[in-house]
């Protein structure tokens, strides 16, 4: 059976428990929400196609637990993940806080050079927010990350900002290819000039 998609990428939703990982990715994956909470064990994923800059890309999402005691076994999946996204709820300032130990973490066990994006989720419930926009922004421009406030329960931000982690990945990665490309050119070009110098009748 032929492909269906272009490219495909691992993507992994880390932050503290409770903050709405599962949730956002329940509303990327199948436009849908619950209220219930039922803390994730362990980890888990689910799959989405969507076209980035006309081309399909399958987004693989790995949702892990947010709770310490699951850490040795999330921490595992950070190596092959092409992007994480490191999630804080506006609400709750020790969820913020923690994006610190979460970014050490990421330092600590996932492939150099992985794209990783910040997001404060729950922005529907602005009665009871803790975390100034202004913070989260600022957090994710001192270490060169998009930002991005969401609300998996209102569906805001959520496409959007999976769409702009993707096609960051597929920029870096094309970029990636290019240069090689670029550099047989160059090569190519070189020798052929020099080549013609030597032989006055071949025609460039
Ligand atoms: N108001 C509001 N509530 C949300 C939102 N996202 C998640 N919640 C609620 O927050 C609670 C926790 O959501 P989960 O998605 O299970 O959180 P989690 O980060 O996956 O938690 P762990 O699996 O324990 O790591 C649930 O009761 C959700 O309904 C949101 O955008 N707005």
């Amino acid at each position: 059976m032929a492909k269906k998609y272009d490219f495909l990428y691992k993507l992994l939703l880390i932050g503290d428990s409770g903050v709405g990982k599962t949730c956002l990715i329940i509303r990327f994956a199948e436009d849908n929400f619950n209220s219930t909470y039922i803390s994730t064990i362990g980890i888990d994923f689910k799959v989405k196609t969507i076209d980035v800059d006309g081309r399909k890309v399958k987004l693989q999402v790995w949702d892990t637990a947010g709770q310490e005691r699951f850490k040795t076994i999330t921490t595992a999946y950070y190596r092959g993940a092409m992007g994480i996204i490191l999630v804080y709820d506006i609400t709750d300032e020790k969820s913020f806080e923690n994006i610190q130990n979460w970014m050490k973490s990421i330092k600590e066990n996932a492939s150099a050079g992985v794209s990783r994006m910040l997001l404060g989720n729950k922005c529907d419930i602005e009665a009871k927010r803790k975390v100034p926009k202004e913070t989260g922004e600022k957090l994710a421009k001192d270490h060169g990350i998009r930002f991005f406030e969401t609300s998996a329960k209102s569906s805001i931000n959520v496409d959007e900002s999976f769409l702009a982690l993707a096609s960051d990945i597929l920029q870096k990665s094309s970029k990636k290819t290019v240069r090689p490309s670029l550099l047989f050119h160059v090569v190519c070009h070189y020798v052929i000039t020099e080549c013609s110098k030597c032989f006055s009748n071949v025609v460039l």
